[in-house]
């Protein structure tokens, strides 16, 4: 074999070796990627995701003696929460979720016993009185979905939005977790200068707070 060809195949192998694979550089490219790794993962791994994210949720939740807290419902692919939302709802915890308005704003209710209906993007959302993102600012926590998160604790989302206007709108922001899966936890992602940091990152085998944030 040439020695250019032995080269590339050791190349090749040592990306994928390295925790990130082949760093993928774009927003769009760590997106696509996060996509197609998520749609492969079998229910029983998704299930083992959840238990751990319980876990860990519970454990966050319980340092900070969290009384009042916003979460997500999540789309089959993405992080499940619903082990932590029954475990705060179990617990007297207010949880908060997200209702999608057209407008790209968010609106959030707590969810309660008149349980959830399908909202704008297919996604479960509470049925109950509306509050304005401002109702956040109260809360003891936020958990958060992303795409991926960095080792700076810059969050990449869907490319909506949603989450960005948000915590730029919030006069106080209480200290806010995004969810990922553990390959999710990236070098580094392009920032822009409407990016905010998180203060931490939840995956099912670590909380992590970042130093750069009080959180
Ligand atoms: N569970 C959940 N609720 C949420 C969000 C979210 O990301 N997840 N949002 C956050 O802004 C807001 C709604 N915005 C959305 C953003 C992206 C997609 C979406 O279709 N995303 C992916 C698929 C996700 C996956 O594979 O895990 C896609 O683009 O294909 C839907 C709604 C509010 N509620
Ligand atoms: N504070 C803000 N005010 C108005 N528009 C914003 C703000 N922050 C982000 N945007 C807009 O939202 C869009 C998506 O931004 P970006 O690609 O950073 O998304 P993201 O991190 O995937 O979003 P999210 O998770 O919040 O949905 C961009 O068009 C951006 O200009």
């Amino acid at each position: 074999m040439p020695t250019n060809q032995r080269s590339e195949r050791s190349e090749s192998r040592r990306d994928t070796t390295q925790r990130d694979g082949v760093q993928p550089r774009t927003k769009p490219q760590i997106r696509a990627t996060v996509r197609t790794s998520r749609a492969k993962r079998s229910l029983e791994a998704r299930q083992r995701v959840r238990d751990q994210l319980t876990a860990q949720l519970i454990s966050l939740a319980t340092q900070r003696n969290a009384k009042a807290v916003s979460c997500y419902l999540p789309t089959p692919g993405e992080p499940d929460t619903t082990g932590f939302i029954d475990w705060a709802r179990a617990h007297n915890i207010d949880v908060f979720l997200p209702i999608s308005r057209e407008d790209r704003g968010l609106d959030w209710a707590r969810l309660g016993a008149a349980g959830t209906t399908t909202g704008l993007h297919g996604i479960q959302e509470p049925v109950g009185e509306k509050h304005s993102g401002e109702i956040l600012s109260h809360l003891d926590l936020l958990v958060i979905p992303a795409c991926a998160v960095d080792e700076q604790g810059m969050r990449l989302g869907w490319g909506l939005g949603y989450y960005d206007r948000l915590l730029a709108s919030l006069n106080t922001l209480p200290p806010v977790f995004a969810v990922i899966h553990d390959d999710e936890l990236l070098a580094h992602i392009p920032a822009d200068t409407h990016d905010i940091p998180v203060s931490g990152v939840i995956t099912p085998t670590q909380t992590r707070l970042f130093s750069n944030n009080p959180g």
